[in-house]
């Protein structure tokens, strides 16, 4: 066979391929209506989104990928198949800190696809409000990051709000210098989120020492003004930079190599076990001697590991502190089902903030 008739042979082959696959979709997201049927015969109420499922199928994908294509992008393809099969019902409404191009926009379209209606709020607080008046169905907010630490916003809010944790997502971040300018010596100011800026420090020290620094509410936000400053630099993403439709000067001008930012997903449904879960705890100890040592006494114990604690002021009086506890597994299962209950009479204040799927992607 000469080349042409190779290629030929092979895009016959691919054509025959796609026809399958778009009959073996197409039915999938009909056995999807069907699903949504018997949970609304049953009087499911609101949304048919179910993280637990969503993130077995996402599991059994990475588990079962026989390759060439790589676990991410074998599971980003499942991803936008069950957004789409999901937003034949209604497109899920998914309230994050906006504008539109911030790093919380790509960690709520990696969490649930593309098939979504955004609604791109200017503050944390006003991501929790949206969704605690029922006109979002969940919130994308960020809680930590690997260079900078926790986000205390989105930990406060938690004091105050009755919203529950559904689910995690992780998003490398690569921050780039984006401007109009065509030279660094032509910057005369730089715009960026805080967190942004710290994680950005050492580089900027190193080649933008006297250009002065402006906090704004989000890298979306900083791209913006950019927009419209020649001299002005705004440190963001790839994706602010493609919505805005502007140039990178300096790309991955992050100190930290695995700059990693970890987002929570809010909502107000509880989410059944997917067998790889975690429990997020809201504590507070009562004021005495051994008091801390006392309520964590039990995860050792009954063997439940604890995979980060934060301490944050209760709000309620000098020196009163609250703790925000993350473990491993679902409230429902043991060992942790009964550790959670040693640990409600030792505490002062006990809320499980939620249990929910391990981040997947
Ligand atoms: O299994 C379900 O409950 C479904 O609704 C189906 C499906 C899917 O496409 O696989 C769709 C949406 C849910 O979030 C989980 C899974």
């Amino acid at each position: 066979m000469n080349e042409a008739d190779s290629l030929r042979a092979l895009r016959d082959r691919i054509d025959a391929l796609d026809r399958q696959i778009q009959t073996l979709i197409s039915e999938r997201a009909r056995c999807a209506q069907q699903v949504g049927a018997i949970k609304q015969a049953a009087g499911a109420t609101g949304n048919f989104y179910r993280p637990e499922r969503e993130a077995q199928v996402l599991r059994r994908v990475l588990e079962t990928n026989p390759g060439p294509l790589s676990n991410e992008e074998m599971a980003r393809l499942f991803r936008e198949i069950m957004s789409a099969c999901l937003a034949l019902e209604e497109p899920l409404r998914i309230a994050f800190l906006g504008p539109e191009g911030t790093f919380t926009q790509a960690a709520a379209l990696k969490h649930f696809g593309k098939s979504i209606h955004s609604i791109p709020l200017r503050a944390i607080d006003e991501v929790f409000r949206e969704v605690e008046a029922g006109s979002a169905d969940y919130g994308v907010v960020p809680v930590e990051n690997s260079t900078e630490g926790v986000v205390n916003h989105t930990l406060d809010m938690f004091l105050q709000s009755p919203l529950r944790i559904c689910g995690e997502v992780q998003i490398r971040i690569n921050h780039h210098l984006i401007t109009r300018a065509a030279e660094l010596p032509a910057i005369r100011r730089i715009y960026s989120h805080r967190q942004s800026l710290a994680q950005c420090r050492e580089w900027l020290d190193a080649n933008l020492p006297r250009v002065e620094q402006i906090e704004v509410s989000s890298n979306g936000e900083a791209a913006l003004r950019v927009r419209d400053e020649a001299d002005a630099a705004a440190i963001a993403g790839q994706c602010a930079a493609d919505i805005y439709q502007l140039p990178t000067l300096v790309r991955n001008i992050e100190d930290e190599p695995n700059n990693t930012t970890r987002f929570l997903i809010i909502g107000t449904q509880p989410i059944a076990p997917s067998g790889d879960d975690k429990t997020a705890l809201l504590v507070a100890s009562l004021n005495r001697p051994g008091a801390l040592f006392n309520l964590l006494e039990p995860l050792a114990r009954n063997k439940v590991s604890m995979n980060r604690i934060e301490s944050r002021p209760s709000r309620r009086g000098m020196w009163d502190y609250v703790f925000f506890i993350d473990l491993d597994g679902h409230a429902q299962d043991e060992p942790v089902a009964s550790t959670l209950t040693e640990l409600r009479e030792q505490a002062s204040l006990f809320r499980v903030l939620g249990s929910y799927p391990k981040g997947v992607l």
